[in-house]
């Protein structure tokens, strides 16, 4: 099978005082396939986030291997792994983390100006094709104190596209967002995943979880069950029989 990331017995252990430790992943394995949309439940507190960081090599795990693009990035120097998550992997985060003082534009294109892998020319031009899809286009010069939590999230999103990564993380994506803006980020991914980016979210919401091809249920640092819902589609899928079937399951799995 062709993994994109596969993980395998991945630990992470935090000290939490003198003679004391938390063990918060307790050997996950984990194989996400090129194209997959795969969302990360499960109560507060049982690593969900943590998972996230580990496999994507935003922190280091204690134990464990993780393999992203054919690369064991758990064997790498923090150098090679910054320029790694810096092109070929994409961040979104609840609280949006773009810079102030610098324009919505700016702050889109700063990451691929710094891995120097591409001319200005070409990164501006990716930068107005994604804000243009994602209903920015008119906000490239605006301060990011101007605009809504939605429209930050689309240049959060932007900015996650901007290298043309094959995978994008998202910690609570929409958690900061109402839900019509919620609808609109989760289209979003929605349609950068049919255009073949692999996308990996945690998420508490039911409705953003249930757009998302396979769903992970973790308690108490393991991956306890998993459900696969297929491919979500605009045009024929049913949202709300989806959104029932993963209540039913979640309900079943005590969450
Ligand atoms: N840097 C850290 N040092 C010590 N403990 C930590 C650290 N980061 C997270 N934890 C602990 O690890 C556990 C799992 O945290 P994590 O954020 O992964 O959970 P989560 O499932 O994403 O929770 P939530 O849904 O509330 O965001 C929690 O008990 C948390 O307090």
């Amino acid at each position: 099978m062709n993994y994109i990331l596969e993980a395998k017995e991945l630990c992470k252990i935090y000290s939490t005082g003198k003679n004391n430790s938390q063990e918060i992943l307790k050997k996950v394995d984990i194989a996400i396939t090129q194209g997959e949309f795969i969302s990360v439940m499960g109560p507060s507190g049982s690593g969900k986030s943590t998972l996230l960081y580990n496999v994507s090599g935003m922190d280091a795990a204690s134990s464990g291997t993780v393999v992203f693009d054919g690369a064991e990035i758990t064997a790498l120097r923090e150098k090679d792994l910054a320029a790694i998550r810096l092109t070929r992997m994409g961040f979104v985060f609840q609280q949006f983390n773009l810079l102030k003082n610098l324009s919505i534009f700016d702050n889109i294109i700063l990451s691929a100006y710094m891995a120097k892998k591409e001319s200005r020319e070409e990164i501006n031009a990716r930068a107005w094709a994604l804000m243009e899809r994602t209903g920015i286009k008119d906000l490239a010069d605006s301060d990011i104190t101007q605009v809504s939590g939605g429209q930050l999230q689309r240049a959060a999103i932007c900015r996650a596209l901007i290298s043309n990564p094959p995978i994008v993380f998202g910690d609570e994506p929409t958690g900061a967002l109402n839900s019509k803006a919620s609808r609109e980020i989760m289209d979003i991914f929605a349609e950068i995943n049919a255009l073949g980016t692999t996308v990996m979210l945690v998420t508490h919401d039911v409705k953003v979880a249930s757009r998302s091809e396979r769903v992970l249920y973790m308690t108490d640092g393991v991956i306890a069950a998993e459900k696969h819902l297929g491919k979500f589609n605009k045009e024929t899928s049913n949202e709300k029989s989806r959104e029932e079937e993963l209540s039913d399951w979640l309900m079943n799995q005590g969450f």
